[in-house]
């Protein structure tokens, strides 16, 4: 396995790309590190699959290099990089037997067949298809199909990265999540550069030891999924992750005071000066009712099994929290606080407080 570098990359399907608009990728600087659990998490159409078609060399990057373990590969084919990918739909021989799917990537290579046997087993015994080995694969159903995709992936020791493609597309929902859970197990097992992509948050957050975020050609955070919904770094981080989302409010910055409404509402820690639109964010958790500055009126509930999200009016804005309990009725107007160490300021999208006593 391999360190995976992406070095001042850009990529245009443009003939002759001018502003950042032409790029579909516009500058990514990145370390996937030797046996790390990643997830590439985005909207559709923010880069992802363009960022992985230049990882196992399908496209030339524009601008940059990507190098493996220091060696700049980024005009090496395909077949020179060693990587192993799993897509959306299973690609398998639907006429062999599991095995023979399974060793097919080993016996290419000339491997002997007592170590052929040995992987395959192996492999076979931590996807629980065991049992299933000399059956053809054209019976088996849908889930156990991708296994086997996943196993030819993973079967092989000597490559560079497995690539997952939003492996989980044609799988029931009510399996998924046992599948997600095995191929968490596996990377335990394997210890294998994974990256996984998604647009599925749930699928990011429960395979990933670190999330890469991505919205519209960048990169916007990198973080574990508890840093990710804990101190989002942009926006979109608050919004796309999370259920419901970061609140995204209006907000009012002089000094080191800021304003909501009208109203002074304590933050994390100092603002960095700048120019540009300034938002204040807050995630429904941290926004609390029955005490505090802020009056709301509450103008929906939705009971959404263990609690309710509420929302309510403040001034001209709407702001949604998440609360326990007994529910308010529609009309009814409560006082609001929200949580000063998880209340940020944002400008243009990106965080610009900083949490008292450090900055980060
Ligand atoms: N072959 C191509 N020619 C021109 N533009 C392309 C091509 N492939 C992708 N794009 C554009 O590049 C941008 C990024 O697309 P990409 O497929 O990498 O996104 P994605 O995050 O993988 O989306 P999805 O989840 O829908 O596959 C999009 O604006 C897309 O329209």
């Amino acid at each position: 396995m391999a360190k995976i570098t992406l070095s001042n990359l850009r990529h245009s399907y443009e003939a002759n790309p001018k502003t950042d608009q032409d790029y579909a990728l516009k500058q990514i600087d990145l370390d996937w590190d030797d046996g790390g659990a990643y997830a590439l998490l985005g909207p559709s159409g923010c880069g992802k699959t363009t960022l992985l078609n230049i990882i196992s060399g399908l496209l030339t990057p524009t601008q940059g290099q990507v190098l493996f373990d220091g060696r700049d590969v980024t005009h090496l084919p395909p077949d020179k990089r060693e990587i192993a990918q799993v897509f959306q739909f299973p690609v398998i021989y639907d006429t062999m037997t599991v095995y023979d799917n399974l060793a097919f990537p080993l016996r290419n290579r000339g491997m002997d067949e007592a170590t052929v046997k040995q992987r395959v087993t192996s492999i076979a015994e931590m996807l629980e298809l065991g049992d299933a080995l000399n059956r053809r694969a054209a019976g088996l159903s849908p889930d156990n199909k991708q296994k086997i995709s996943m196993g030819r992936g993973l079967v092989r020791e000597d490559v560079n990265v497995i690539m997952f493609d939003e492996p989980l597309t044609v799988i029931d929902p009510h399996l998924k999540w046992k599948l997600r859970s095995k191929l968490k197990e596996l990377h335990q097992r394997v210890r294998a550069t994974m990256i996984y992509v998604t647009h599925d948050q749930t699928e990011a957050l429960t395979f990933a030891d670190q999330v890469v975020v991505m919205d519209a050609g960048e990169i916007v955070q990198i973080g574990t999924p508890v840093e990710l919904f804990e101190r989002p770094a942009h926006i979109f981080v608050g919004h796309f992750i999370g259920s419901p989302g970061m609140n995204v409010l209006p907000c009012d910055v002089q000094g080191d005071t800021v304003r909501f409404e009208g109203v002074e509402v304590a933050i994390e820690g100092p603002v960095k000066s700048g120019e540009g639109d300034l938002k204040l964010g807050v995630r429904p958790e941290y926004v609390s009712l029955g005490d505090g500055p802020l009056r709301g009126e509450v103008i929906h509930v939705a009971d959404v099994g263990r609690h309710n999200v509420i929302d309510l009016r403040i001034g001209q804005s709407q702001v949604r929290a998440i609360a326990e309990g007994a529910v308010p009725p529609i009309g009814q107007v409560m006082a609001v606080a929200f949580r000063h160490d998880k209340t940020r300021v944002y400008r243009d999208g990106h965080i610009v407080s900083q949490p008292a006593g450090g900055a980060v």
